[in-house]
């Protein structure tokens, strides 16, 4: 489980983040929300560890990120830009390199990573070199890396941001998948499409703030709108920065 409690961050000028608050429940798959600049990047961060809020905290499974960072990141995957493998390895290097860096003796990171890369259906490519992959077979690699010391929590920040349709139905399945296994799924989008076809629980967020949280039909009985992106750019009150 995630939990943002009370975050604020002010960067230059702006707050990013301004009282944000909201609960990512294991076996759910949690979708942020919002326009450009909503500050959806700015909240994964700080729950990541990358950034220090000026208040508040950010919970992995009870433990605060800021004072616990390397015990929160072991509860925490986070998904990485499947574009920035290194070519030069295979699946199973790669994602062995990443287990062990998370602190796995040698055996137990050979063995984590056979688990993922079965769990994943990852064998014909596991000893191929990632030169030339596929975007599917990319993105595999990349979640793989994320989740093969077995966190609990799976967090990805626009996850399909220039991806074809294969590959986005391809990540879909995997993040479905991750929920099954009653993982804690949160991801930021502005794609209204792929967070009502995905998500249990919406945090539409503008100006580093929560404006409303539900499932995707309990925002559009909310606002009586008949779609989310209807619903979305009545609770923001623009539709500036959305994508359909
Ligand atoms: N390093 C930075 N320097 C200056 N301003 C920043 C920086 N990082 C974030 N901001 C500002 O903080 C606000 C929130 O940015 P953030 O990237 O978190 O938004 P976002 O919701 O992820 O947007 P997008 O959907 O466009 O990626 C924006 O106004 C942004 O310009």
């Amino acid at each position: 489980m995630i939990s943002v409690n009370n975050l604020e961050k002010k960067i230059g000028s702006v707050k990013a983040m301004n009282n944000l608050s909201f609960t990512a429940q294991n076996g759910k798959i949690t979708g942020l929300l919002g326009p450009n600049g909503a500050g959806k990047t700015t909240c994964l961060r700080t729950v990541f560890g990358l950034l220090k809020a000026d208040s508040g905290n950010a919970e992995i499974d009870g433990i605060d990120v800021a004072k616990e960072p390397m015990a929160a990141k072991q509860k925490l995957g986070l998904f990485p830009d499947p574009c920035g493998l290194y070519e030069r390895l295979t699946p199973r290097e790669y994602i062995q390199f990443y287990a062990e860096l998370s602190g796995m003796e040698t055996d137990a990171a050979k063995a984590a990573t056979q688990d993922v890369l079965s769990k994943l259906k990852m064998d014909d490519i596991a000893d191929r070199r990632c030169q030339g992959f596929s975007q599917g077979q990319h993105m595999k690699t990349a979640l793989a890396q994320a989740i093969v010391h077995k966190p609990t929590n799976i967090i990805l920040d626009e996850p399909t941001r220039g991806l074809d349709v294969m590959s986005t139905r391809i990540l879909r399945e995997l993040l479905l998948m991750l929920k099954e296994q009653g993982h804690c799924v949160l991801f930021s989008s502005h794609v209204m499409q792929e967070v009502a076809a995905l998500c249990d629980h919406v945090v539409v967020m503008a100006k580093g703030q929560v404006v409303a949280e539900g499932s995707p039909a309990e925002l559009c009985e909310r606002t009586g709108k008949e779609s989310l992106e209807e619903a979305f750019i009545e609770l923001i009150g623009s539709d500036e920065g959305i994508a359909a």
